[in-house]
């Protein structure tokens, strides 16, 4: 068994590292009762969101049940299987049943159509805790992150990995180099999977770990984006740059940007034009690759985009910001956008019941206005988050606001709800023994309401 899967943490006191998402995780659970809501547990991969879950089942005697498999996620088998299992008792008598939504942030590919909605709805109705796990917060549909709880895990630091690290060699009985447990945890970025693999990958065959068989290990397995770009921009020569090429994980039309985005910092112009005319050629060779599906082509345009850049970059001294294509980022924050706007739409849609496209086309703007002088009694009729109000509002700062300001209020309400129960309760024990001297606060009256229409 490899040694990512011997060592998952069983309990949540073995969890390394996200001491307080694991302690907000433990006491919403402590809490929980079925008016409270989902936890959305998100972060990089190989942090320990899946093993969190599975511990805090393990700590409190709670039965698991996952769905990650996207064949899963269809509207009927998610209501089949989380939908039944959310409000029907445990069969082996355990005190709760913990659904665990894996993956929460690809719910809408293809065969998860209706995913979204229907995890929604069994989020709403569901008298069993459910944790959602994704990776990206914002890629979890709208409708269903704003039910969530959100508990982020973070990248567990190589000064916290490095002792962990050396524990599991001392159990191992493996003997590690101190710089090799340094390299080893600074290698891995956080990701915690990805250095209990390297140790494990470099201890096959040995019983002591020098840095050397780290770097034999490192050269055995792929090597990565970074390292291509910066012996690109340092000049290295035409064969390792074509072996590194080979190794790395990215597509031609994916390294093509990253050395875009390195290029572009020569301080030289003419540095800068001649490496992005080389690009525009290999960009080219691309183009006809795909094309004309005659893939010997990537060969002529990964030359001319490497060994190009190399022969351009070589001597210029440059140390680039090794960072992905701002232009990635661009269209991540495009698509995010243009996801809340539909989800936005269709909630109009809904509301209005006027189809989606007559919304986008001819509604928005008014609706927008309207809702721009009254956006806290919008969001009350809509159903809104920060984020499609701020869209409608045409201001994100605002929105925030608006929207943490009714959060608040909706806590104080729920709590003077509380008071007012006491208060009756109170009240009765009175009335059946007078000699009780406790006074009754007065109740205020409900806050008015007036309603959002046009
Ligand atoms: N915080 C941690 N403490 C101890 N071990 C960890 C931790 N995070 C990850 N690991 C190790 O990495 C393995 C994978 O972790 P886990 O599946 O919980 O990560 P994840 O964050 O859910 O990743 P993914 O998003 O890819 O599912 C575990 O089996 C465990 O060996």
């Amino acid at each position: 068994m490899d040694w990512a899967e011997k060592y998952r943490p069983q309990r949540l006191a073995d969890i390394v590292g996200n001491t307080s998402a694991v302690h907000q995780l433990l006491e919403w659970a402590k809490d929980w009762t079925s008016d409270r809501k989902p936890v959305l547990l998100y972060g990089k991969p190989g942090i320990g969101k899946t093993s969190a879950a599975y511990a805090l089942a393990r700590d409190l005697g709670w039965e698991i049940i996952e769905l990650n498999a996207s064949d899963q996620r269809t509207k009927g088998a998610i209501e089949r299987i989380a939908g039944s299992s959310s409000v029907t008792a445990s069969l082996s008598g355990a005190l709760r049943r913990l659904i665990l939504l894996d993956e929460a942030d690809n719910l809408e590919g293809n065969a998860d159509r209706g995913g979204a909605k229907a995890i929604a709805d069994i989020i709403r109705h569901s008298r069993q805790p459910i944790i959602l796990i994704a990776n990206d917060a914002y890629g979890v549909a709208p409708e269903v992150r704003k039910l969530c709880e959100q508990v982020q895990f973070r990248a567990v630091p190589a000064r916290s990995l490095a002792p962990y690290l050396r524990g599991i060699c001392a159990s191992e009985g493996l003997q590690c180099d101190e710089e090799a447990i340094r390299m080893i945890a600074e290698d891995a970025h956080g990701d915690i999977r990805s250095a209990l693999n390297m140790l494990f990958g470099t201890s096959i065959g040995r019983d002591h770990i020098a840095p050397s068989d780290l770097h034999a290990y490192q050269k055995d397995s792929r090597s990565s984006i970074f390292d291509l770009i910066a012996k690109t921009i340092s000049g290295s020569s035409d064969d390792q740059l074509i072996r590194l090429s080979r190794e790395v994980e990215d597509t031609p039309d994916a390294v093509i940007q990253w050395i875009e985005a390195a290029i572009s910092q020569h301080r030289e112009g003419w540095r800068r034009a001649s490496g992005l005319t080389l690009l525009s050629r290999a960009d080219l060779y691309l183009g006809r690759t795909f094309r004309r599906q005659y893939y010997t082509l990537w060969r002529y345009a990964s030359a001319m985009m490497l060994i190009g850049s190399a022969t351009v970059s070589s001597g210029s001294g440059l140390r680039p910001r090794l960072a992905p294509p701002g232009r990635w980022q661009r269209m991540g924050q495009a698509r995010r956008q243009k996801q809340v706007r539909l989800s936005l739409e269709n909630r109009l849609a809904e509301a209005y019941h006027i189809p989606q496209r007559t919304i986008s086309e001819e509604y928005l703007t008014l609706i927008s206005r309207i809702a721009d002088d009254n956006p806290s009694q919008c969001v009350r009729l809509l159903n809104l988050d920060a984020d499609q109000l701020g869209l409608l509002i045409h201001d994100k700062v605002r929105a925030g606001k608006i929207i943490k300001e009714m959060e608040k209020q909706a806590k104080d309400e729920e709590k003077r709800k509380k008071g007012s129960i006491k208060v009756k309760e109170e009240k009765k024990t009175l009335e059946e023994n007078p000699s009780s001297e406790r006074k009754v606060p007065e109740k205020k009256p409900p806050a008015q309401s007036t309603l959002f229409s046009f």
